[in-house]
């Protein structure tokens, strides 16, 4: 069985006294997208913060490829890989769009690397190329899920932790967005992909874990799932 590159260990995080998560294990198989559901405060967005360091685990451990990185600052887990892609983009105002990018490289110090990078997002963005000198903040929705996706690829990520991308977008838009996210992992990168739209998730995400009340309530192949009877009833509202 191929070693998961990134892997949560029975993690409990608090927000004070909140307990947030409860003990939760996912593992990262390395190629994937793995899909992590569950209603609205079930603990989702606590758990790409816990990945990324943002929030502390108070017991457990998130590994990566056999690494413990659950004490290490945000920047240092950046460094090594794993980049979270928050809810609502945070697109810098004032910044242009190929500013926006550069933002994304502060862990790359090779300026040749740096500028490849910049060249692979453009070709896979080229509405991000056209619009490379206006203002950031001042692009679509749509375009603007493209830029904050284009400034994690410019750290040339191991882990990508996409927190609700299609959020706020309209429904075409979010089709869209799901089908660049499914492209990007067949161009090889590997996705933990946080999502209120079950049904598109389920399409294009091969493994997923169902959050409840920070526990894992269910788990397994997307296609399974999607065919689960319960998770059919609780999530996709048939
Ligand atoms: N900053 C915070 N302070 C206190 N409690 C918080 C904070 N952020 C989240 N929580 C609580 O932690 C629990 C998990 O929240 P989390 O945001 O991880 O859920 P979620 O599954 O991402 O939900 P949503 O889909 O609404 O974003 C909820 O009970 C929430 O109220």
């Amino acid at each position: 069985m191929t070693e998961p590159v990134l892997r949560v260990e029975q993690v409990e995080s608090f927000y004070g006294k909140i307990q947030a998560l409860r003990g939760i294990d996912i593992e990262v198989t390395p190629g994937q997208i793995i899909a992590v559901l569950g209603s609205n405060g079930a603990g989702k967005t606590t758990t790409l913060k816990t990945i990324s360091g943002l929030v502390r685990a108070q017991v457990g451990h998130v590994w990566l490829d056999g690494e413990d990185i659950t004490r290490l600052p945000p920047h240092e887990i950046a460094r090594k890989g794993v980049v979270h892609v928050p809810e609502g983009r945070h697109i810098l105002k004032g910044l242009s769009v190929q500013e926006n990018l550069e933002l994304g490289s502060f862990t790359v110090t090779d300026p040749a690397v740096r500028r490849d990078r910049m060249a692979d997002v453009f070709e896979r963005f080229p509405i991000l190329s056209e619009r490379r000198h206006q203002d950031g903040s001042l692009l679509s929705g749509g375009e603007q899920q493209m830029l904050a996706l284009g400034r994690a690829l410019m750290h040339g990520p191991r882990v990508l932790l996409l927190d609700e991308p299609s959020m706020g977008l309209a429904p075409k838009l979010v089709t869209q967005t799901m089908r660049i996210v499914k492209q990007l992992n067949e161009a090889g990168t590997t996705i933990l992909l946080v999502e209120q739209n079950v049904r598109l998730a389920l399409k294009i995400a091969h493994y997923a874990y169902v959050l409840e009340n920070g526990e894992i309530y269910n788990q397994g192949e997307a296609s399974a799932l999607a065919e689960d009877d319960s998770i059919v009833q609780a999530y996709l509202g048939a």
